[in-house]
């Protein structure tokens, strides 16, 4: 298994450009099954994710087509891939598939809608919460749907197409927002979606179903509509830049000091990741090109934060966030209020040197003045990622064990941030 080995102790200086979301392009391409017309997508990132949704979908029959560019003699990367779903021949998401990424739970709106059935196994995904499906099933059932869930798979059908219908989301939730988006496009009449998820990923969803023809508007606030439409064409459609890893390397930055320029990054997608980043004493300027990070000489400053659905501080961002923490000049707490064991960080940062004591939800950071390399390991992405960072700014050397999570959301990561000074590579074994 590979593994991740980092020296730390430089600065990053240089710039980083920001690849496309992956939270963003794993929803947009699970809308080409909602249409027998092709649908291209740009600026797909070449992420493990993302791939395994590619298998997922040819197992439903749909067709694609990649095109992008190549650095050196590297993987293709900024992708255009073309997705064609004219012929879907197979309604069942089995459980090899689907029980390794959460995402992939999602194929059930627009099979549904476009098909009138779809069995899909309950979904896996990172090991951060019990992550139940109750509101995809309350949602397509007020849409009109059957639902049985028998053996681990939820089977749905709606054999004279959904009805639209007025649904109030008891809790935010980013992926039942997109799934019902989806299956309302192609229902009959119009749905009325309440206290719908406000993420940037769901407005980008909108906004290529519009181009595929659908008819949704406010997109964005926490009401969405939509009017069924007969059918959806194909479209062209860009993949919105992922604001979890321009948060992620802002915050490297904040870290190690230095200057880095994240190419392509757009603040308004987490301006209260950046305000909270600001705070710290890392300046952040916006330009033309993207987001400048610069921190130089100055301390860190502790910060409190509540992770909140958007636009509120990112649960994407905590864990990089309390490795950031763990060396600021005093005591910070961070409240993690979306998934209730997205903690599992704590214990490896604490393999570095890392003061942090877990009350509930809240982690209480006491700031040291240095971290020291170590092995660590993790169970999930994101804070996977997160020691990547506390090993940036630890002494000595850190290795990364199971990297096959930070290849599931970081593309080139490596490259990334040894182009900016980082003594950071991979050990295949
Ligand atoms: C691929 C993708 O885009 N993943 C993101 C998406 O995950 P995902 O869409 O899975 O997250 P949700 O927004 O649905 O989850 C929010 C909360 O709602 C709960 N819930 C959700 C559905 C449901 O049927 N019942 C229920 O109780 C979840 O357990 C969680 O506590 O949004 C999360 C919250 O911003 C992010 O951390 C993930 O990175
Ligand atoms: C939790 C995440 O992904 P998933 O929802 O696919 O598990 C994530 O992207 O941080």
């Amino acid at each position: 298994m590979d593994r991740i080995k980092i020296v730390g102790g430089n600065e990053l200086r240089g710039r980083i450009p920001i690849s496309g979301a992956k939270n963003a392009a794993l929803p947009l391409i699970i809308a080409s099954l909602l249409t027998d017309d092709t649908l291209t997508l740009e600026n797909v990132p070449h992420l493990a994710d993302v791939e395994q949704l590619i298998r997922i979908l040819g197992n439903h029959g749909v067709d694609h087509s990649v095109n992008g560019r190549r650095e050196k003699q590297g993987e293709l990367y900024a992708r255009t891939i073309n997705f064609s779903a004219r012929n879907i021949v197979d309604t069942t998401a089995p459980y090899e598939l689907v029980s390794k990424m959460r995402a992939s739970f999602w194929v059930v709106g627009p099979l549904l809608a476009r098909m009138g059935e779809a069995r899909v196994s309950l979904p896996g995904g990172c090991a951060i919460g019990t992550r139940p499906v109750d509101l995809f099933i309350d949602g397509l059932q007020a849409l009109g749907a059957a639902i049985d869930v028998e053996s681990g798979y939820v089977i749905a059908t709606a054999r004279n197409r959904l009805r639209g219908n007025r649904y109030v989301f008891p809790k935010v939730s980013v992926g039942a927002t997109h799934v019902l988006m989806m299956a309302a496009t192609l229902a009959r009449g119009e749905t009325v979606l309440e206290n719908a998820a406000r993420e940037p990923e769901v407005v980008n969803l909108a906004d290529c179903l519009n181009a595929m023809g659908a008819k949704v508007s406010g997109a964005g606030t926490s009401t969405i509509t939509i009017e069924g439409v007969e059918s959806l064409s194909g479209a062209r459609h860009r993949v919105i830049p992922d604001r979890i890893e321009t948060g992620t390397y802002a915050m490297a930055v904040a870290m190690t000091g230095g200057d880095v320029l994240l190419e392509g990054a757009r603040p308004e997608l987490l301006q209260s990741a950046l305000d909270v980043l600001a705070k710290t004493g890392a300046e952040i300027t916006p330009t033309n090109e993207g987001i400048r990070v610069k921190r130089n000489g100055a301390g860190i400053t502790p910060v409190d934060v509540v992770t909140e659905p958007f636009p509120g501080f990112p649960t994407d961002l905590q864990a990089q966030f309390m490795a950031l923490m763990t060396m600021a000049k005093g005591k910070s707490h961070i409240t993690e209020t979306i998934f209730e064991n997205r903690f599992m960080h704590v214990q490896e940062l604490a393999r570095l040197g890392a003061h942090i004591s877990l009350s509930g939800q809240t982690a209480v950071i006491d700031g040291v003045s240095r971290l020291r390399g170590a092995p660590v390991m993790a169970t999930d992405l994101r804070a996977s990622v997160s020691l990547v960072i506390a090993g940036l700014a630890a002494e000595g050397e850190t290795i990364v064990n199971r990297v096959y999570h930070l290849d599931r959301g970081f593309e080139r990561l490596e490259e990334k941030l040894s182009n900016c000074g980082a003594q950071i590579e991979r050990l295949s074994s």
